[in-house]
């Protein structure tokens, strides 16, 4: 395993944060993510991961520049991982012409697919390709990873948690895409990324996940503002998941703040909730 050297590196809280370029197997071509090491970790303790995933059209800055996430984990002594949203600039015709497929939008998902399937493996890379970097490179604390996301990344945190509870500890989300199978976002992405078996797009699906069976032992947090406008376009369904919480018995935590829209500044508002529900299971 070769070691990691930032491309970028400030320092920031009393800890760093740096920008990470390196070759990933899974994506064929370079990827980047950012990480943040508190204090304590920098002088060799081990301490928790918080992985957070970012939303349609951001990449591994988005999280850490415009969420307040920094302060927090530097308070709380919490190592952030934060990778890109899809592979970059691998050739694939189309790759660039939409916001919402493609560049930006890999959805946190293996590709079945062709053209996708020969990059779009953003599931692989997040569930064992990056934390194997993370984990040989710095001071972890084992068995504490937990996951919180955003729009396409709280969708990704979702289905990532809920299919593997062993892996990640804690779950959190704002404004998810809770039922992808049954929004335009969703259909578009996996009807290019995974084909028209719609029986293999439920594997991605965190409210058809629940219904089959994949629970999470802790309570899942998630948060929603009432003016967020692709709320009101059906694209994120939080209702369909806490239904389908209900039926299975998955404790979940959705709340709902009238005026809040989908933007950094709705993040920025519930932030420190999700940073204390995470230190619950983490630390
Ligand atoms: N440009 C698009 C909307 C893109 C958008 O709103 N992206 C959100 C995430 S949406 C779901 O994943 C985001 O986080 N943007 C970055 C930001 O800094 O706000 C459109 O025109 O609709």
């Amino acid at each position: 395993m070769a070691a990691l050297f930032p491309s970028i590196l400030h320092k920031c809280y009393g800890g760093t944060v740096g920008v990470y370029k390196r070759r990933s197997s899974f994506l064929k071509g370079e990827t980047a993510f950012a990480v943040f090491l508190p204090e304590r970790a920098i002088k060799g303790s081990a301490c928790p991961q918080l992985y957070v995933l970012a939303g349609l059209t951001c990449t591994e800055e988005t999280f850490l520049t415009k969420s307040t996430i920094l302060s927090y984990a530097a308070e709380h002594d919490l190592i952030l991982v934060a990778p890109d949203t899809s592979p970059r600039h691998t050739g694939l015709p189309g790759e660039d012409e939409a916001y919402d497929f493609g560049s930006g939008a890999g959805f946190y998902l293996d590709a079945t697919a062709s053209p996708w399937s020969s990059h779009y493996q953003m599931g692989s890379y997040i569930s064992k390709e990056l934390p194997a970097w993370i984990e040989s490179s710095f001071p972890v604390k084992s068995n504490c990873k937990g996951i919180m996301g955003h729009s396409m990344g709280g969708h990704g945190a979702l289905v990532h948690g809920l299919r593997n509870p062993d892996q990640w500890k804690s779950i959190s989300a704002f404004a998810p895409i809770c039922h992808p199978t049954q929004c335009l976002w969703g259909i578009k992405a996996f009807k290019g990324y995974l084909g028209e078996d719609t029986l293999s797009w439920e594997e991605y699906d965190a409210t058809c996940l629940l219904l089959k069976g994949h629970i999470h032992p802790q309570s899942i947090l998630i948060d929603q503002g009432r003016e967020d406008n692709f709320l009101q376009q059906g694209q994120l369904r939080p209702l369909d998941f806490q239904a389908a919480a209900r039926k299975v018995g998955q404790q979940l935590n959705l709340r709902f703040h009238e005026g809040y829209d989908h933007s950094y500044w709705f993040i920025q508002s519930f932030m420190k909730d999700h940073i204390t529900h995470h230190l619950r299971f983490l630390w």
